[in-house]
């Protein structure tokens, strides 16, 4: 499976292309738009949100709600573009117009934004130019693109989910979740302001972002996707870049502001002896082989180890500040202190949903390399086949 995504932030439309699905798999826009809706909330939004409604249209690809294992192609429309019609025009300028006097134009780049340096190496004088893709709205067609991997999972007994589990310094207590069903937690994340699964930790961290919001700053987090069913042997020890781990690990850094990732203990790992990191291997007729704990998180040598894969990623906080840094403009070279029309005060309930997707994508991809069938159905038969020799190894 491969796929691209293209879109400016403020132009017309996004587009995202997936190629190599089976075909045969049932898949509906309605499928992939609840996940966009998920991504568009969590407290602590912007008003670029309120303009949104972002909904999926799929022209290539399907047929009567089922994959044909050609191309997908899903176009989801920016709203605010009937805002920035003549701003974003595609048509050449016209020989009166001075590019340096196009309405909105950027001159002062924004700390914590790939404004300068991406000014620097395309060689735009507008930085609009650079903003435009740089923008976090590129998320939205990671999610649809998500939604379409997600599917195919649970065509084959896997199950995703995704939570907040710290704002701002504010942690939530894993007691609280950890001994709730994958449904369970799925329920209880997706009826939270802020989609995080302990309900206490959740009141603290919403007042913490309207506190932030009433100062003019911004807060990060960490968010942590959890995938169960995962066969064991996705992904390969034999190759340095076939170590599922490390494909893991890079989309999730590929995530707008996302600045470290860990899998099960995680950085804590650093402060505990062998005997409480490793997992002890066990054997029962009903299961097969599984670990008494999950403390790697589900992965050693860059596969599966058939035990839930458990992943965190640590979000910055927004770098557009209503109390902005200082920077320079690149016209006059001289200091300045930007002023702001919106921006979000904390998108971190909307990058756990997006966390969720790449992974889900990646791990799609994955099964799809090892696993060839053409049809969802060949890949049902392949997987439960495979599923059944691992048990009995
Ligand atoms: C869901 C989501 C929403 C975001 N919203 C904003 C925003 O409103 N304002 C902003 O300055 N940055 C926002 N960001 C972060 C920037 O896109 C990101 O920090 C910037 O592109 C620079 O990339 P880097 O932080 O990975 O270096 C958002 C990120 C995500 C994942
Ligand atoms: C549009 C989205 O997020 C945007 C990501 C973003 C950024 O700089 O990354 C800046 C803001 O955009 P704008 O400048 O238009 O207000 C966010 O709203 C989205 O998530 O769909």
């Amino acid at each position: 499976m491969r796929y691209f995504t293209a879109g400016e932030s403020h132009g017309p439309q996004l587009t995202a292309i997936i190629e190599g699905l089976p075909a045969q798999m049932p898949l509906t826009a309605e499928m992939i738009n609840k996940e966009l809706k998920r991504r568009q909330g969590g407290h602590g939004r912007g008003r670029r949100m309120q303009i949104e409604k972002d909904q999926v249209l799929i022209t290539s690809g399907v047929r009567h709600g089922k994959t044909l294992g050609s191309p997908v192609t899903l176009t989801v429309v920016n709203d605010d573009w009937k805002h920035w019609t003549g701003i974003m025009g595609i048509e050449p300028l016209a020989d009166d117009v001075n590019p340096e006097d196009i309405k909105r134009r950027i001159s002062r780049p924004r700390p914590g934004h790939a404004d300068l340096v991406g000014g620097m190496k395309y060689g735009h004088r507008d930085l609009r130019n650079v903003l435009e893709r740089s923008s976090a709205r590129e998320t939205t067609m990671r999610v649809a693109i998500g939604a379409v991997a997600k599917q195919f999972l649970r065509q084959i007994g896997i199950e995703t989910v995704s939570h907040v589990t710290e704002i701002g310094g504010i942690v939530t207590d894993p007691s609280s979740y950890e001994n709730l069903s994958m449904d369970e937690l799925r329920t209880v994340i997706e009826n939270d302001p802020v989609y995080c699964a302990d309900k206490d930790a959740s009141v603290r961290m919403v007042s913490a972002i309207d506190d932030i919001k009433g100062r003019g700053d911004t807060l990060g987090g960490v968010v942590e996707v959890i995938i169960d069913g995962c066969p064991p042997g996705i992904g390969s020890y034999v190759q340095f870049d076939r170590k599922l781990d490390g494909k893991l690990a890079g989309a999730m850094m590929s995530i707008n502001a996302f600045k470290g990732v860990e899998f099960g203990l995680g950085f804590k790992m650093a402060q505990k002896p062998g005997s409480e990191v490793h997992d002890e291997i066990t054997w029962s007729k009903d299961r097969g082989y599984f670990r008494k704990s999950n403390r790697l998180g589900g992965l050693e040598g860059g596969m599966t180890t058939g035990m839930p894969i458990v992943v965190r990623g640590v979000m910055k906080p927004i770098p557009t500040l209503y109390k902005p840094l200082e920077s320079v403009d690149i016209d006059t070279k001289e200091p300045f202190v930007a002023t702001i029309e919106r921006s979000d005060p904390c998108a971190v309930p909307a990058a756990s949903v997006v966390a969720e997707h790449v992974i889900a994508t990646e791990i799609a991809k994955a099964i799809m390399e090892e696993f060839r069938s053409d049809t969802i159905t060949g890949l049902q038969k392949e997987i439960e086949q495979y599923r059944q020799y691992v048990k009995e190894f």
